[in-house]
């Protein structure tokens, strides 16, 4: 395709769900927004003003997410993108190890820069920051359901503290007392954070306000990095006519062709969402124990369909309470529990999609990264949006133009499974 238009932003997500979540953001705002999985052929060309590529970083040795990262970033740097935006999670999932701090080190050395955000905050999801803790809702991080996240437990709300042992950068916190002052005094306070020797901001944000605040702040810094909110702000400071100039969706399938649901998040609003599908729908519950003597699970899943698929949506789920997902890891290892169960949903998904399936919801970022790289998908379009940060997005496959809607763990109201389809 004829590349006309000047690329605004590049972006690197660090999980599938997260990528289409940051490219519903940018799309919402008026932007012709593109989602490449994985780091694109050098020869792809993409006419758009927003391309968000999708890597699986989050969880990986951290050298590799350097790595994929940096790739990533070339490919968008030769595109000549004016402003590069890293997107992790907006409950700021990692570890000690990273993977948000070395990635975010190496992108901003990359840059030529010495100074950059880190602000996960997305009002639209209730995701605030208030003195450098989190919070999702009215809950501190710690106390939320993340907590118990099989990869990556948070268990301090303070993401200056969270942050410290990933980067090489000195991390400071910006309260809120100066983000609601304006973007004179942000722009004022990061000029003495970096006299001082910071390198990393924290930045409270409450509302989108204070996230327009924070991007307009940082309007002359080549690299900003944080979740969906602070995206919504580079999109409001970076694309004139902002939400007003919303473009009409991009088509997806047409309507009639089988649903169904794979689920591998076992968050707290997914596990709601399981239950009250289960009420009046019917589902195929995959066992980690099975899995892990040999049995062929897959198989009885596609047997069970046989017969089931159709317009109402069938469900596919390893989503388990946290104490089943600790008891499956203390005995099989965590990496391997979740290395089986995304093995065995992504073969259910492309066998699905192989028998007729069209419409596919997939809960949970890793999860959503193992599907649709077995469905060999490279390219994704932005439908309708379904929730904050949940799209309908759409591709071509082998087997015929497929929508996808990729949900974060803790996205969406518990109906979200059964209702997502009436956005389509
Ligand atoms: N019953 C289970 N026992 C152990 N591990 C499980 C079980 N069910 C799912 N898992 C694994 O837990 C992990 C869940 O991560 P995933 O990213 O898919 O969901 P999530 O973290 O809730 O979503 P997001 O990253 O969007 O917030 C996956 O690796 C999955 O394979
Ligand atoms: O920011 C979020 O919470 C989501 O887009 C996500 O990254 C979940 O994996």
């Amino acid at each position: 395709m004829a590349k006309n238009r000047k690329l605004l932003i590049g972006c690197v997500a660090d999980d599938f769900t997260g990528a289409t979540d940051v490219a519903g953001i940018f799309a919402k705002s008026g932007m012709k927004t593109t989602v490449l999985i994985d780091v694109p052929d050098e020869g792809l060309e993409v006419d758009a003003d927003a391309i968000v590529v999708a890597l699986k970083t989050r969880t990986i040795d951290p050298s590799d997410a350097v790595a994929q990262s940096l790739a990533a970033l070339r490919w968008l740097q030769h595109r000549g993108a004016a402003k590069f935006y890293f997107k992790y999670c907006s409950t700021f999932d990692s570890t000690e190890r990273g993977n948000i701090g070395p990635v975010l080190d190496a992108m901003l050395a990359a840059l030529g820069s010495d100074f950059t955000t880190a602000c996960p905050a997305f009002p639209a999801n209730a995701r605030t920051i208030y003195k450098s803790n989190l919070f999702v809702g009215d809950i501190p991080l710690s106390e939320s359901g993340m907590k118990n996240h099989p990869l990556t437990p948070m268990t301090d709300s303070n993401l200056v503290r969270v942050l410290a042992p990933q980067t090489s950068h000195k991390v400071a916190g910006c309260y809120h007392e100066t983000v609601k002052q304006g973007v004179d005094a942000v722009r004022a306070w990061v000029s003495k954070a970096r006299a001082d020797g910071y390198g990393v901001a924290v930045l409270d944000a409450m509302d989108d306000g204070d996230l327009e605040v924070i991007a307009a702040a940082f309007d002359d810094a080549p690299f900003l990095t944080g979740a969906s909110g602070l995206a919504y702000g580079l999109a409001r400071t970076m694309f004139e006519g902002g939400a007003a100039a919303a473009r009409e969706p991009e088509p997806s399938t047409l309507p009639g062709g089988s649903r169904a649901v794979i689920s591998g998040s076992c968050s707290t609003a997914t596990n709601g969402q399981v239950e009250q599908m289960l009420q009046d729908h019917e589902g195929f519950r995959i066992d980690v124990e099975q899995l892990a003597t040999g049995q062929d699970v897959v198989k009885e899943a596609l047997d069970w369909a046989k017969g089931r698929l159709g317009q109402k949506p069938v469900l596919f789920y390893a989503t388990a309470a946290p104490d089943q997902v600790k008891a499956n890891q203390a005995k099989f290892g965590v990496a391997e529990a979740g290395t089986m169960v995304e093995g065995a949903l992504s073969k259910i998904a492309k066998q699905l999609v192989d028998r007729g399936v069209s419409e596919l919801i997939v809960a949970g970022g890793e999860t959503s990264g193992a599907v649709v790289k077995s469905l060999g998908i490279n390219q994704l379009d932005i439908g309708n949006e379904i929730a904050p940060g949940v799209p309908w997005v759409s591709s071509p496959t082998a087997a015929g133009r497929i929508s996808l809607a990729l949900k974060s763990g803790n996205f969406g109201a518990p109906d979200f499974f059964v209702q997502a389809w009436d956005k389509l």
